[in-house]
Order: C-alpha cells, then structure tokens, then sequence
C-alpha cells in the first residue's frame, strides 16, 4: 500500500504532471482552435473530452435557481463561515498605494491597483470543489477586482455541480461558463463570442489546464502551478497514528496522482502509521484513488531525527507542510519551502482546505521554491509614481545627461537639457 524509502530517495515531482510532449502538442492544437474558432471549437472540445453536448456555455438563472433546490441549508451555511474566515484573512493581506515627499518637494510613490477581470478555473473533473470557488474568488475581491468569472467543466448531465454554483452564486460571481480542461484555460486567454478575454488566469487543474496555463502566459498572467495535491507530515513519538494516518489520506483521497508522505525518526510511529493507513483507507468511499495515490505517490521515510525529516521536507518543497512533533514551533526557523505549514498536533491539513483562511490554492510539485499561496497580491498590480519638482531637475539632471550620453542616447539627455536651461516658469 505504501513503500518504506530512504530519506534522500524521496521525490515528490511528478513528471507526468506536466505532461507528455504528445500531450503537449495536443495542448497547444487545442489552444490554436479556441483562438481561431471560438465557441465553435469549445462545443467541439466539450464533445471531445467530457463526452456531453452543451448547447448554451453560460450557467442561467434557471441553472442557478436549480443548484439552490438541491443543497441543503446546512451546506450553505458551512459556505458562509468559510467564506468570513478566508475574507477576514485576506483583509489583513491588502497593501495601500504610498506617496512621499521628498525635501526638495519631488513626490514618490508606488499605486497599488487591481486588476480589471480574472479568471477562475475551478476544477470539476473527479470532483467537485466548491471550496476552491471561495479560495480563489474571495482573495480577487479583496484586492478590488472588477469582475471575477468562472470556468469549470460540465457533468454528464450537461449541468455543472450544484454545490460549485451555489458556493459561486455565495461568493457574488455573476458569471459562470460550462467548459473545462485546457480549452476553458484558452477561451479566458483570447476571449470567444460568450467568454470574455480576461487578465489573469488562475485557480488549480488536472495537468491539461495547467499545461494550458503554462502555454497562455505572456498573452495573460497566471498563478501558479497548482496541480495534484500534496501533504509531509513530520511526526514523531508525540503523535497520534491514526491522525497521522488520517491526514495522510485526506490528500491521497483526492487524485491517483495526489502524494502523501511520512517523514519520521520513529520505527514505531512509522509501523502503526502503516496499520491505520490499510485500515482506514478500505473504509474510504474514495479508497481506490486513494490506494493508488498512496502506492505510486506515496512513501514513509524513516530519519535519524527531526532535523533530518525537516531537512528533507525542505527538498521536497511541498503544498502542506505538518509539524507533528513535540515542540513544533521550534523548528519553524528551519522550514525553508513549504506552500503551508501546520503546526501542532491540532493543525490537520483539512482546516486549512476549507475555514482556516489562507486560500488553499498552493504551489505545488516543488514550486514552493518560488512560488507562494494564492492571495490579494495575486490580484493586484503596481504603478511607480513620480512627480518631480524642478529642484529634482537641477539637482539630478546632470546624472541623467551624464548616464544617457553613456549609453549613447542623445534624445535622452536632451529631454533634461531642455529644462535645464528653462527658467522657472512652470513652478
Ligand atoms: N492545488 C489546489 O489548490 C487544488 C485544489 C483542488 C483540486 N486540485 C487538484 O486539481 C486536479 C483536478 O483535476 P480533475 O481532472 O479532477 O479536474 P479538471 O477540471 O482539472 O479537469 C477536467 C477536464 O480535463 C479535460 N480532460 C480530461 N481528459 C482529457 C484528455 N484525455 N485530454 C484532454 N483533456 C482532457 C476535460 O475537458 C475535463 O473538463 C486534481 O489533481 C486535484 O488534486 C488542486
Ligand atoms: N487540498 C486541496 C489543495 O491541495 C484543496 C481542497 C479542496 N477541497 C478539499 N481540498
Ligand atoms: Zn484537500
């Protein structure tokens, strides 16, 4: 069910999520065809890979209505005190334009400002993720965005899941397109008849949409990598194996390509981790995929200590990152590249998929090297500001002339000359 491997054999990139190159030329066909042939093309596409024929791609207000008849007023309410928490987080993460003045009254300063329209994909492929509608659209209205629209992929009915277009509909985004993969990655690129271009594509996929996304960027922005999910946990004696255990599936459960690993300095934990994980896994609604993420993509290590399994986890660069160890905040200091760190033995990655309040869309397959969690400054844009006095002038002027004759740019140093030799008549 799960191997027991050396520390410095573990890998957790997955080069099938970045796909093959004939997926990748399949990829980029079908981005060509969404730009050249629009709507047409994503009928086409929708046909093709989900296998359903949809004849009207924006979700109506009679689809909407529907998806509230089917969820329960339980479900709503979980939604709500979700989308609070993740709002009131994301406040905190708001940056304000700044302006200074300096002494000879030149003004500096840097405008902070949000982007016009974002795209979201949420993912519906396997399941469906709710949760994601809040993690991506909460962040983008915080930061100001004028409008945020949703793509994701319709079901065999043709409809979309009703839980995603109540969390949308709860999270005030107007408009909702049936389309997936990497065809809806292209449609927000270059716009079709019924979607429109946007500015920024974000929001995590299968490794079609994000090859999609890889390919699009340079005509929008996107994210980040977000691809299969991914949870370390760094345990040792002080924890519980069937938590343990439990955290571990609730990544494995969502993808046969999701990773769960255990990194630990204890024979013990690592034996009894290994019971729970077959007997819990069989009572899994999910346990197939879970199986096979934890066989293919899943590994206990066992490390001489915690520095080792800290270390180790440093390499690895993982979405979630768990500290299940005696005194966790202690090794905060350590911890170089995880997309989340949690901390504690009360600190299950599960929280943090649904009502902590950082957003859960995270880097992943080591891009936690560079790459940080979804949030408002994803949605923002900065403008330098500079109102220069005349003082400026007289003062630097001499360094631009200087610095532009250098670089052999006449027109430059003129644009300076000119006011240099201006008397003062502008202020
Ligand atoms: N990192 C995060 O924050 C986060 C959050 C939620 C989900 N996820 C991950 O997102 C992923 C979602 O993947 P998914 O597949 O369930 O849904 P998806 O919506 O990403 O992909 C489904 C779409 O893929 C396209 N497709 C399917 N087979 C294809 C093929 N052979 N060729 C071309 N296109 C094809 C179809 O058009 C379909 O609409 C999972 O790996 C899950 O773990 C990550
Ligand atoms: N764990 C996923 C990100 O890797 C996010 C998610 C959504 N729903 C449940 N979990
Ligand atoms: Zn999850």
């Amino acid at each position: 069910m799960i191997s027991i491997v050396k520390a410095d054999e573990l890998d957790i990139r997955r080069r099938e999520e970045t796909g093959s190159p004939e997926e990748e030329r399949m990829v980029r066909e079908v981005i060509r065809h969404v730009q050249h042939k629009g709507d047409t093309a994503l009928a086409a596409y929708t046909r093709r890979f989900d296998k359903v024929e949809v004849t009207e791609t924006l979700v109506s207000a009679v689809e909407m209505e529907d998806a509230y008849q089917q969820v329960e007023p339980a479900f709503i309410n979980a939604l709500q005190t979700a989308a609070a928490k993740i709002r009131a987080y994301h406040e905190r993460q708001k940056r304000t334009s700044w302006m200074e003045t300096e002494t000879d009254g030149t003004v500096l300063g840097q405008l902070v400002l949000p982007l016009e329209r974002v795209g979201v994909y949420v993912p519906g492929g396997r399941a469906a993720y709710p949760s994601t509608v809040l993690m991506t659209v909460i962040p983008a209205q915080v930061a100001g965005v004028e409008e945020v629209v949703i793509t994701t992929p319709p079901q065999a009915d043709g409809k979309i899941d009703a839980t995603t277009l109540v969390a949308a509909r709860e999270a005030g985004v107007e408009r909702i397109f049936k389309v997936g993969g990497a065809q809806a990655i292209a449609a927000l690129a270059f716009g079709t008849e019924t979607i429109p271009r946007v500015d920024k594509i974000c929001g995590p996929g299968n490794r079609y949409v994000t090859l999609a996304k890889r390919l699009v960027y340079g005509q929008v922005d996107i994210d980040m990598i977000a691809g299969p999910s991914e949870i370390v946990v760094i345990a040792d004696d002080s924890a519980d194996a069937a938590w343990v255990a439990a955290d571990l599936l609730s990544q494995a459960e969502h993808d046969p390509m999701a990773s769960a690993v255990l990194l630990t300095p204890s024979q013990t934990l690592a034996a009894a981790v290994t019971r729970e994980l077959i007997s819990q896994c069989e009572r899994l609604p999910r346990r197939e995929i879970a199986a096979q993420s934890l066989r293919e993509h899943g590994a206990i290590a066992i490390t001489v200590d915690v520095a080792e399994a800290v270390a180790t986890a440093n390499r690895l660069a993982p979405e979630h990152l768990q500290l299940m160890v005696e005194d966790p905040w202690s090794w905060v200091g350590q911890v170089r590249h995880a997309g989340a760190l949690f901390l504690g033995h009360w600190s299950p990655e599960a929280l943090g998929d649904y009502v902590a309040g950082p957003s859960h869309v995270l880097p992943t397959n080591g891009t936690a090297r560079f790459s940080s969690p979804l949030g408002v400054d994803d949605f923002t844009k900065k403008t330098s500001l500079i109102a220069a006095s005349r003082d400026m002038i007289q003062r630097d002027g001499q360094t631009v002339v200087t610095l532009a004759e250098a670089e052999g740019l006449s027109a430059h140093a003129a644009s300076i000359r000119v006011r240099l030799e201006k008397e003062d008549t502008h202020g």
